[in-house]
């Protein structure tokens, strides 16, 4: 039997593909290598009724494709952090918003963002990292300290390797700062994805081999339970990052830079560190999110809107440093967070994850290096034959990296397939 679509992967860009591909009237089947959906998504329930997100948690309020499917599914989002005012840092020993920051530290600080609103009109894609840029235009050492935490912070990989005009470029994007969540958590959008999709969605069936055949169908061999299975489609979605499909053999009518794109995208590392308390203890209602040149860079409350005495604190540890925490990520975490309140207490309880050390993604997200931009970008979007591509490394530039970008690149997809139809 021959299928309509198959699409490989049940993140939120395989998903809303799917979904999408649904709502227009056509089969599909989805196959997802683990046992639970979502992927970088991946809300976990706590202790007294609270949960938290090891993936992906906040919407920016120009997320717009999210926050239609979150309307439409009558799924509440709740404010969360507000930029700039609950932006701190601890400096010096002590934590400071950019309004109590000496009048030198805030002019360098405008200064660093002027200059590379100046260098990325002048350049599209300048050969330099942030790092050699940071040194060759002698910035402030304010300046640098705050833009290597912020690579490390937002974009989950080293100042050493990110292009200093991905990164410039990301920084002049965004919403108009008012951030929130998903009420219950993110993994809620999945769900009622999934929920539509219903038996088309199948669980611990991972995709070893994806091949275009000389009939122009795409065969997908998929591992089940009773052993590999041979599925043939007439055209695929293909929704899984590059930092895993590099590792799976698949013959399609690429060219050499949609290939060179596939082996060489890079993704960042990140370990994520949640952390339940028994009570709230810092001042200010609002926790904010508080940045920091430590283990872990950046600190923040998800628990905020939800009910209960206990309070979460979320550890997010960026690049090379990431790495180096290995099995002692909580203990860490709870050093992270003594380092800005000696009186935190013992903690009632922990998850934590590693996504360069998960089999399924491999990373974090995708960033550019200096040059990708003209390299890679404008092939991550292209078919290859009746094989089409999604995931957030697909995704307009601005959307890299967020479940906005997943959601419209699989929404693209569907349309890119739907075209290929007519
Ligand atoms: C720690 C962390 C924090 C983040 N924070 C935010 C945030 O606050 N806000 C935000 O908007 N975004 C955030 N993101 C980014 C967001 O999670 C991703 O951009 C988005 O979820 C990616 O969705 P995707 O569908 O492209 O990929 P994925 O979610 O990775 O989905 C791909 C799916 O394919 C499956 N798969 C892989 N290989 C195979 C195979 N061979 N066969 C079958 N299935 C396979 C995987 O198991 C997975 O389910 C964060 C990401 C991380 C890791």
């Amino acid at each position: 039997m021959v299928l309509q679509t198959i699409v490989v992967g049940a993140g939120l860009a395989g998903l809303s593909a799917a979904y999408e591909l649904v709502r227009a009237g056509q089969e599909v089947q989805v196959f997802e290598a683990r046992e639970r959906l979502g992927g970088r998504v991946h809300t976990v329930q706590l202790n007294a009724g609270q949960y938290g997100d090891l993936g992906a948690e906040f919407v920016d309020d120009n997320h717009t494709a999210l926050i239609n499917y979150a309307t439409e599914f009558e799924i509440k989002l709740d404010p969360a952090c507000q930029f700039p005012d609950d932006l701190y840092w601890y400096v010096d020993g002590m934590l400071r918003n950019r309004e109590s920051f000496s009048a030198e530290k805030q002019t360098a600080l405008e200064n660093l963002f002027e200059k590379l609103q100046l260098l990325i009109e002048k350049q599209h894609d300048p050969q330099q990292t942030l790092d050699e840029w940071l040194e060759t235009n002698q910035q402030p050492p304010f300046a640098k300290w705050i833009a290597r935490l912020s690579a490390r912070s937002l974009f989950a990989t080293d100042p050493e390797l990110i292009g200093v005009g991905f990164f410039a470029y990301f920084n002049t994007l965004g919403g108009s700062g008012s951030n929130m969540r998903l009420r219950g958590g993110s993994s809620r959008l999945v769900d009622a994805l999934a929920k539509v999709l219903g038996e088309r969605v199948h669980t611990r069936t991972p995709v070893r081999r994806i091949q275009q055949t000389e009939n122009n169908l795409v065969s997908v061999s998929i591992e089940t339970a009773n052993g590999l299975v041979e599925a043939k489609a007439s055209t695929v979605i293909v929704a899984i990052p590059w930092s895993v499909l590099r590792h799976i053999p698949i013959v399609a009518p690429f060219t050499d830079s949609q290939q060179d794109a596939i082996f060489h995208l890079p993704y960042g590392s990140l370990v994520k560190t949640l952390l339940q308390y028994p009570y709230r203890f810092w001042s200010k209602p609002n926790f904010g999110i508080t940045l920091l040149d430590a283990e872990y860079q950046v600190v923040w409350e998800p628990s905020f809107a939800q009910m209960g005495t206990e309070r979460i604190l979320s550890c997010f540890s960026g690049g090379s440093r990431s790495v180096e925490l290995s099995e002692n990520a909580v203990d860490r975490a709870i050093a992270t967070v003594r380092t800005v309140y000696p009186e935190a207490p013992e903690i009632v309880t922990s998850r934590s994850y590693d996504w360069s050390a998960d089999e399924w993604s491999k990373g974090a997200y995708c960033y550019f290096r200096p040059g990708d931009l003209d390299r890679f970008n404008p092939h991550l979007m292209q078919r290859a034959g009746h094989i089409f591509f999604a995931g957030e490394h697909t995704a307009p530039v601005e959307y890299r990296g967020y479940m906005e970008g997943a959601i419209r690149s699989g929404q693209r997809a569907a349309q890119q397939v739907l075209e290929s139809v007519r």
